[in-house]
């Protein structure tokens, strides 16, 4: 012990030395005191990359080093959050990163494959302080003895299953089973699914994934950032301190509620609706609708023209000018010059045939630069806009998707439009629209089909860009100038002396001069709806609706992806039941399933009742395997329906158990619960680090706690077409105790949960 704790103590000098140099460097560099445009950019990715380092070495303060590998050939590996060297010439390895191929045995090997290994350790530390160590003999014909021993080698694995929550979700580095292991560490490119019941530790595998992604494919990753999406901000707030804990910051986590930039998805749907808006079908209807917007006059559209009289677009004119702009195949607001061109050209014409006739019959007076002019003023004519606004109108995707949803009844069926239909203020400047999460797909979808006019900008860009060039061109040819002076008396050929224009040509140098983004990828995607990210890991994955697939499958054109998810516990109802049917549109057949099948999480007496529900959905179901049973099967109460809050607070006090609470219960009794009580969180984004927390089934998903209390889980179950799924959810989120308050008049359905 004590040698571990010399070397242990030594680690954390090595990563106060690290923490130190980059600390000066952030000084340093905030000191420099620059005047040019370029150098305080210089400086501020500068700042911006030691203040990242400084905090990642912060986060892997606690638990720096678990393990220990000592190889057959002699050799003897420590391993940790990050990997650290010496500060010798040699730069000899001091700490293995857990992701480290070097690595690998700790979480592989067994005594039947022991991999070259002749012990495995794993270190407990409180702080800086070695508190246990756990010896595993791999070799079987080595009859050394440490001392710490440990018979099963389940021991370190069991202490973290036990421990008390905090309502944040910590890793699992030290105690990755070998199942989770080749998850983790599979190849990065395509679409992998991983599925397992509860508890299985998909969440972690994901997390754990994205950390080992963004190691071994470092280069790729950190340009083009890795995405996490989650089902709600209270489950990004629990796993939000995983990836931070293992030297990992620059990720993005967000629910796609929150992937349209600009808008905050703020409101709620009914079921009815999310499950409408969340059909694949609706590419076709927001396509539909859009189509609706590029019109045709009925006959004929008169222009009142202040200088030149009435002028009219009749149909013919608008339908041929109309084809034009949809054969071009851009998208709506790009294709819109194309409209506006012909409209402008046709009523040029009629204008020039009107004040340009010969009255004498002959032909047109006006010669080409007249009739040039004519368009000119056509084209700035206000009134003239007015009506290819009215014909072909430019539309941000907030207008297309509002408009859609006030009146949805052309193109949805009467019970559908009736779901989605919002009452309130059409788009206007001043339009305030409660987004809710399934708007966001319709959102990413609208702005695909409208495209951004950006004729303007790109012009302006690439006029600056020119003149970046001409300038840059000015630069070099001061260069060459100076240098026939300075080198004319030599061979230039042979000259070893390189300038500027011998390695740059003007415009890369004009390039290197243009203003560089300071910030992360991750913040740069956060703000870009058309970032293509390195790699998406999707957690609750079956919630997703076909749109949020599509939205999905637009940031990641690379298909490298995660996929983490239980179909048996699938809520929502736009949420799809095969991860077949979700991927075949974007991949086909191109996908790998990879399956877990032990539970870490739910004790198995408890398991014992979930099973039960699920198996009233599928006969033939078979929960993941309990990896510990506590000996205590679920306490039931049985309470009438006024007094089933009471109950389940009662009961909430009398088990305050360690750790953390949960009283899981129908939204409808909520409220109640609250005021029994006072001290618990709850509400739209309850916060879980609190000791009680108040939640229904959906917001469970994904969470869990030492103790849970389910109320009512009849009244779950009926709750929603997927209640059953509901239930088995609010079953299986408990570490150690489960109770049931059921309502004494309704007869039960749960068996093995009847007093
Ligand atoms: N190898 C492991 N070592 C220690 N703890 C683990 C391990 N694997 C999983 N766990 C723990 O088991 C619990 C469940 O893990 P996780 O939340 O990832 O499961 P899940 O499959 O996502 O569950 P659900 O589908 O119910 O949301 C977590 O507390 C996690 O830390």
């Amino acid at each position: 012990m004590q040698n571990e704790q010399q070397f242990v103590s030594l680690l954390y000098e090595r990563l106060d030395a690290l923490r130190e140099q980059a600390e000066t460097a952030v000084e340093a560099s905030i000191g420099q005191v620059n005047t040019g445009r370029q150098a305080r950019v210089e400086r501020d990715i500068s700042v911006a990359e030691h203040s990242g380092r400084v905090s990642a070495l912060n986060a892997v303060e606690s638990g720096l080093c678990f393990g220990r590998i000592d190889l057959s050939e002699g050799t003897t590996h420590h391993i940790g959050r990050i990997g650290m060297r010496r500060d010798d010439p040699e730069r000899t390895p001091l700490l293995i990163d857990w992701r480290a191929p070097v690595a690998r045995p700790f979480y592989l090997a067994t005594g039947h494959s022991p991999m070259g290994l002749r012990r495995r350790r794993h270190l407990a530390t409180d702080g800086r302080r070695v508190t246990a160590l756990h010896d595993e003999i791999m070799d079987l014909t080595d009859t050394t003895r440490t001392g710490y021993e440990d018979p099963d080698g389940d021991a370190v694995l069991l202490s973290a299953l036990n421990s008390a929550r905090t309502g944040r979700m910590s890793d699992i580095v030290q105690t990755i089973q070998a199942e989770q292991d080749r998850i983790i560490r599979a190849p990065h490119r395509g679409v992998l699914v991983v599925e397992g019941g509860p508890g299985t530790g998909k969440t972690a595998v994901a997390l754990h994934r994205a950390a080992y992604l963004l190691y071994a494919y470092r280069e790729q990753l950190a340009r083009r950032a890795v995405l996490i999406v989650g089902p709600n901000p209270a489950f990004l707030g629990y796993i939000g301190e995983v990836l931070p804990s293992l030297g990992e910051t620059g990720v993005l986590l967000s629910t796609v509620g929150e992937l349209f930039p600009g808008v905050r998805a703020t409101g709620t749907d009914t079921p009815e609706a999310a499950e409408v808006k969340g059909r694949a079908d609706m590419a076709r209807i927001l396509a539909e609708e859009l189509r609706g917007r590029q019109s045709l006059p009925r006959p004929v559209l008169e222009i009142a023209h202040a200088e030149y009289g009435t002028l009219v677009l009749d149909r013919d004119t608008v339908y041929e000018a109309r084809q034009r702009a949809r054969d071009t195949g851009l998208p709506h607001n790009q294709a819109r010059p194309t409209f506006a061109f012909r409209i402008i050209d046709a009523l040029t014409g009629q204008l020039a045939d009107r004040i340009g006739a010969d009255p004498l019959g002959g032909a047109n007076l006006l010669d080409p630069a007249d009739i040039a002019q004519l368009g000119k003023e056509i084209a700035v004519s206000r009134e003239v806009q007015a009506a290819i606004d009215s014909l072909w109108p430019t539309l941000t995707p907030q207008q297309l998707v509002s408009d859609f949803l006030a009146d949805p009844g052309a193109l949805l069926g009467s019970r559908d439009a009736a779901a989605v239909r919002r009452c309130g203020p059409r788009t206007g400047a001043d339009a305030r629209i409660d987004w809710t999460p399934a708007d966001v797909p319709l959102l990413d979808e609208a702005a695909e089909l409208l495209g951004e006019d950006d004729s303007a900008a790109r012009a302006a860009a690439a006029l600056e860009r020119q003149e970046r060039i001409a300038y840059a061109q000015g630069v070099l040819e001061l260069s060459y100038g100076s240098r026939t002076q300075e080198f004319e008396d030599r061979d230039d050929d042979e000259s070893e002396v390189l300038a500027a224009h011998d390695i740059i040509d003007a415009e890369r140098f004009a390039e290197r001069h243009e203003e560089t983004d300071t910030r992360s990828a991750a913040e740069r995607a956060a703000a870009d709806r058309t970032w293509a990210f390195g790699h998406i890991v999707v957690d609750e994955a079956q919630e997703l609706s076909a749109m949020a697939w599509r939205l999905l499958m637009r940031r990641c054109p690379s298909r490298s992806m995660t996929l983490v998810g239980d179909p048996a516990q699938t809520g929502d109802a736009a949420g799809c039941d095969s991860w077949q049917q979700i991927l075949e549109p974007y991949v086909q057949q191109r996908w790998e399933l990879s399956k877990l099948g032990v539970n870490y999480r739910t004790p198995a007496e408890i398991m014992e009742v979930a099973a039960e529900v699920r198996r009233m959905a599928d006969p033939l179901f078979e929960p993941p395997r309990s990896v510990r049973a506590t000996g205590e099967g679920p306490l039931v109460r049985s309470a009438k329906p006024g007094d089933l809050a009471r109950t389940a607070a009662g009961l909430a006090v009398e088990h305050p158990g360690e750790g953390r609470l949960a009283v899981i219960a129908p939204a409808a009794l909520l409220p109640g619960l609250a005021a029994e009580l006072p001290d618990a969180s709850w509400g739209i984004a309850p916060d879980l680090t609190r000791p009680v927390v108040l939640l229904n089934a959906r917001q469970a998903k994904g969470l869990e706690f030492d103790t849970v209390i389910v109320v009512d889980p009849e009244a779950i179950m009926d709750g929603s077409p997927r209640g059953t799924n509901d239930l088995y959810v609010a079953l299986t989120r408990a570490t150690q105790r489960l109770g049931i308050v059921r309502d004494a008049e309704v007869p039960s359905r749960l068996k093995t949960a009847t007093l």
